[in-house]
């Protein structure tokens, strides 16, 4: 974090992950100072201004203007559009650029930005970064430095855990895991819920047990050096209730459907690299 907070950023387009990641900086005691975000619609900005006192405009190139970090936060649809607005700057000022959308490649970016030869990283976080407990990976070429890679390290630990990935491509199985996995396990509480409320328990009670235990079972397994599947053997006693619910669930084939989903994102994270490379012909 000390590395960082001596780097003004700037976060182009503050959607949904900008604001987590904006929101878990702050709550870290990140200075509202150094956070710069520019996005198109104004009441967004005025809002994020208000809750955390940052600095916000609506143009693209003022914001990245007063930063040494730019983290590019827009759709990857609108990327290529966003990377030519801010070439020319970017060719001049030099920052640290870190891209966190999907499936676009550090060679799209360079070409959209106009220059292979710039600092550039991918990234991919979640949106648990809002409260400390993001999971993002990270891929470096060869432009940047020592110096900017533990400043990346740094931004993106202080709102979670941070690992690199040896190979770009490995950034798509991030991307499968643990981008879009928080809506996984959102699904899996949705669904215990219901099943609670099937069962005869309040949506309100089905809610809060099937929060609880997600939470419970979750700090489990990260605070414990016990492996999960050990942690799962201790709930399931020998001809119990909980023996009978795995038994339905590996009958139905989980394994298997999270294999499954995780290639689904994978190929789509391909697929949208795919269609951007074919759209910038
Ligand atoms: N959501 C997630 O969990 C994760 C998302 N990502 C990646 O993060 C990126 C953003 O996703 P997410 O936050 O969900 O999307 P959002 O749509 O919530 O955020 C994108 C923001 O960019 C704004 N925007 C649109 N056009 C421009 C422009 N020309 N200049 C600046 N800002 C612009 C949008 O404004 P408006 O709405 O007014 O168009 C919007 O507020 C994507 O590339 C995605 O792949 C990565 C990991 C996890
Ligand atoms: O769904 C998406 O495409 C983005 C990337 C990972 C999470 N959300």
């Amino acid at each position: 974090m000390a590395q960082v907070l001596q780097k003004r950023l700037a976060f182009i387009g503050a959607g949904n992950m900008a604001n987590a990641i904006i929101g878990g900086l702050r709550q870290q005691g990140l200075a509202a100072d150094l956070i710069y975000a520019s996005n198109p619609e104004a009441s967004i900005l005025a809002e994020l201004q208000q809750t955390y006192g940052i600095h916000t405009q609506t143009s693209n190139l003022e914001v990245a203007r007063q930063a040494e970090i730019w983290v590019l936060a827009v759709k990857p649809q609108i990327l290529r559009q966003v990377c030519q607005e801010l070439s020319a700057l970017a060719r001049q000022q030099r920052p640290l650029i870190i891209s966190i959308a999907a499936g676009v490649t550090l060679e799209m970016l360079g070409d959209w930005l106009g220059a292979q030869d710039l600092p550039l990283i991918r990234c991919m976080p979640n949106t648990p970064a809002l409260v400390g407990a993001g999971a993002s990976g990270l891929y470096a070429n060869a432009q940047v430095t020592e110096e900017e890679k533990a400043s990346a390290q740094a931004l993106m630990q202080a709102v979670g855990i941070s690992l690199w990935v040896e190979e770009e491509a490995l950034i798509d199985a991030v991307t499968g895991i643990s981008g879009s996995g928080p809506a996984y396990f959102f699904l899996a509480m949705e669904a215990l819920a219901a099943a609670g409320e099937a069962q005869g328990l309040t949506p309100e009670v089905a809610r809060q047990l099937s929060l609880q235990t997600a939470l419970g079972a979750a700090r489990m397994a990260c605070e414990n050096t016990v492996d999960v599947a050990e942690l799962r053997r201790r709930v399931t006693s020998p001809k119990g209730t909980t023996e009978r619910a795995i038994q339905s669930f590996e009958a139905a084939g989980l394994r298997q459907i999270y294999q499954d989903a995780v290639q689904a994102a994978v190929t789509r994270s391909q697929e949208l690299a795919q269609e951007l490379a074919n759209a910038s012909k």
